[in-house]
């Protein structure tokens, strides 16, 4: 139970519906059992031909209770649903909240199809938790418990074998099939997430696997773990209708136990005749309110699963948050400087640093560029200073304020970023660009598209998810012109025209620089042409920074620098 003790305490945030829904929920029960109760009465009673009025009176409040319980049971539905649903978007709030606080590392540790699994299918099984698991037992019990009071009344015996009943149908059944079910169940969320993950790399990586002709292995493996959630998910219904099943059984023999045992005692002259058909008749209705209990243990076990994989994340977003939960504020509305201080860096999980002892300072208004050899860490360094890694060890400023103290959204606010790789979005070119803010003019748009080389795509063409309909040099430049518009005073550039041809490539960077003077910016480029430009060069090796200066200072110098430039120069001639 400790694992839903999270959803317990969502689920009790706004408590005014579940209460109402309970209300009527018992309102209904007993009102269902006191139909049948009266029926029973009159129709035994009408055989001794009592006075009219009687029957009159008993009639009448045969048709009030009627009335009572079909109001309630419309309450009842109303009230529970409206409260599931509330239960439901507190929930998915406060998942999406805290999953927040994890990116960018959570595909560091979560792979895409699970989190989806998670974030879909996982928060959707906790809706049930409330109207499935908690409510059912509540109104069961008070029914059953009033039931048998109202029993005794005229017969302790009955009472004493409809609690019987209770028991056995209440709690020893759905105890005994809540252990069956738990290992098919975690086996489902498992199976599920399994499902969920081999699905999304499959159709991410579709077109390799059809160029490198491993379809029909791949769709081979991905029908086999089908195959053994549809299996899980069969036994799953066996056992739940196995539950109804025996549950309705045993109803079904107490209330002949009720009718022998009610005969045997009217016999005996220890009860009334004219209660018998109510009694049974009361037996019979009462293990009505006992049905829903035979899904209980499933969806129980369900939301046990859901609620262990859930918490799981959020448990190590709280630590993350903490980390992240800064909120003083620089003006960076001027370009900042940047400082960092015997940076080292590892990413979760690995031994090895990716950075080790790194030092430097990025003045205000400066362009760096970053060079050096493939994985030498200058992606991760840029990582770092954009505030979606933190340091392992040493410091990073800017205007002389611990990064790491600084709030996210007004650091983030003023960067103008491209990365590596670009997100673009289902939608329309403008719909992309706005993504640098809601206020800029199609004039302006238009404008920097044209910077870019893009003149050709007009604002309303419509783009592919992940930009599929836009080559990797166009993708680079709608990249460039989103950084261009959202005009921040940090410029923070990873290979952004890697795939431009060099005539576009110096037109759009001339521009770029053009258009980011007085902002600070950091260039990573493996070419090495252009940068005589830049205020300063650093050059990176194996996690290291082996080389700092301008760039007649560094082929001065004769070092890394100039080597790798005389191997670009005899790779180009
Ligand atoms: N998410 C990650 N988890 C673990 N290691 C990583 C991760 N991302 C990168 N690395 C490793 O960190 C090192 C530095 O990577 P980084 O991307 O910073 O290199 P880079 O210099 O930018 O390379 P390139 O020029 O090829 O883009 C590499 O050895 C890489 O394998």
């Amino acid at each position: 139970m400790t694992e839903l003790k999270s959803v317990i305490k969502l689920m009790f945030i706004e408590r005014k519906d579940m209460y109402i829904s309970v209300f009527f929920g018992v309102f209904a029960g007993i009102s269902t059992v006191a139909v049948f109760a009266i029926s029973g009465y009159i129709v035994s009673k009408a055989a001794l031909l009592p006075p009219l009025y009687i029957l009159t009176i008993f009639v009448a409040l045969l048709k009030l209770f009627t009335v009572i319980r079909a109001f309630s049971k419309y309450a009842e539905r109303y009230y529970s649903h409206k409260a599931t649903f509330t239960i439901l978007s507190n929930v998915r709030t406060y998942f999406f909240t805290k999953l927040e606080g994890l990116a960018p590392s959570l595909f560091q540790r979560f792979r895409s199809g699970d989190l989806l699994a998670r974030v879909v299918g996982d928060v959707e099984s906790l809706q049930h938790f409330f109207l499935r698991v908690i409510y059912p037992p509540i109104v069961m019990l008070v029914v059953f418990l009033t039931t048998i009071i109202f029993t005794t009344l005229f017969s302790l015996p009955v009472a004493l074998v409809l609690l019987t009943g209770l028991i056995l149908t209440g709690f020893c059944i759905p105890l005994i099939f809540a252990i069956k079910q738990r290992g098919i169940q975690s086996n489902i969320r498992q199976l599920r997430a399994q499902l969920s993950t081999d699905t999304t790399e499959f159709l991410y990586g579709f077109l390799d696997l059809k160029l490198y002709r491993k379809v029909p292995l791949k769709e081979k493996a991905l029908r086999r773990t089908s195959d053994v959630y549809i299996g899980e998910q069969k036994d799953r219904g066996k056992q739940e209708q196995l539950n109804f099943a025996v549950n309705h059984w045993v109803s079904l023999v107490t209330s002949w136990s009720v009718l022998a045992l009610g005969a045997y005692l009217v016999s005996a002259n220890e009860l009334d005749g004219v209660f018998l058909a109510m009694l049974v008749l009361v037996s019979l209705t009462v293990f009505e309110t006992a049905t829903p209990m035979t899904e209980a243990p499933s969806y129980f076990e369900d939301a046990r699963n859901a609620s262990t994989r859930l918490f799981s994340i959020i448990d190590e977003a709280e630590n993350e948050q903490e980390r992240k939960n800064k909120n003083k504020v620089v003006d960076l509305q001027k370009a900042p400087e940047i400082e960092c201080a015997n940076v080292d860096f590892y990413f979760p999980g690995e031994d090895r640093p990716t950075l080790a002892n790194v030092s430097l300072r990025l003045p205000s208004g400066s362009k760096t560029a970053i060079v050096g050899p493939s994985g030498c860490g200058k992606s991760a360094l840029l990582h770092l200073l954009l505030k979606l890694y933190s340091p392992s060890s040493g410091t990073i400023t800017v205007q002389g304020q611990l990064l790491a103290d600084l709030d996210e959204d007004q650091f983030w606010e003023n960067i103008s970023p491209v990365l590596q790789s670009n997100h673009f979005f289902y939608g329309t070119v403008r719909d992309n660009l706005k993504l640098a803010g809601e206020h800029i003019s199609d004039k302006e748009m238009n404008e920097v598209l044209s910077w870019v080389k893009l003149d050709h795509l007009s604002l309303g063409a419509t783009i592919l998810e992940k930009g599929a309909n836009l080559s990797g040099g166009e993708q680079q430049r709608l990249a460039i012109a989103r950084a261009i518009l959202k005009k921040g005073s940090l410029l923070f550039l990873d290979e952004p025209t890697s795939s431009v041809d060099p005539i576009t490539e110096q037109r759009v960077m001339n521009k770029l620089f053009t258009q980011a003077k007085g902002s600070t910016v950091v260039l990573i480029s493996h070419k090495l042409t252009g940068l005589e430009q830049m205020d300063q060069i650093i050059v990176m090796d194996k996690g290291t920074i082996i080389e700092t200066g301008t760039y007649p200072e560094l082929i001065k110098r004769k070092g890394y620098f100039y080597q790798m430039k005389q191997i670009e120069k005899s790779v180009f001639l």
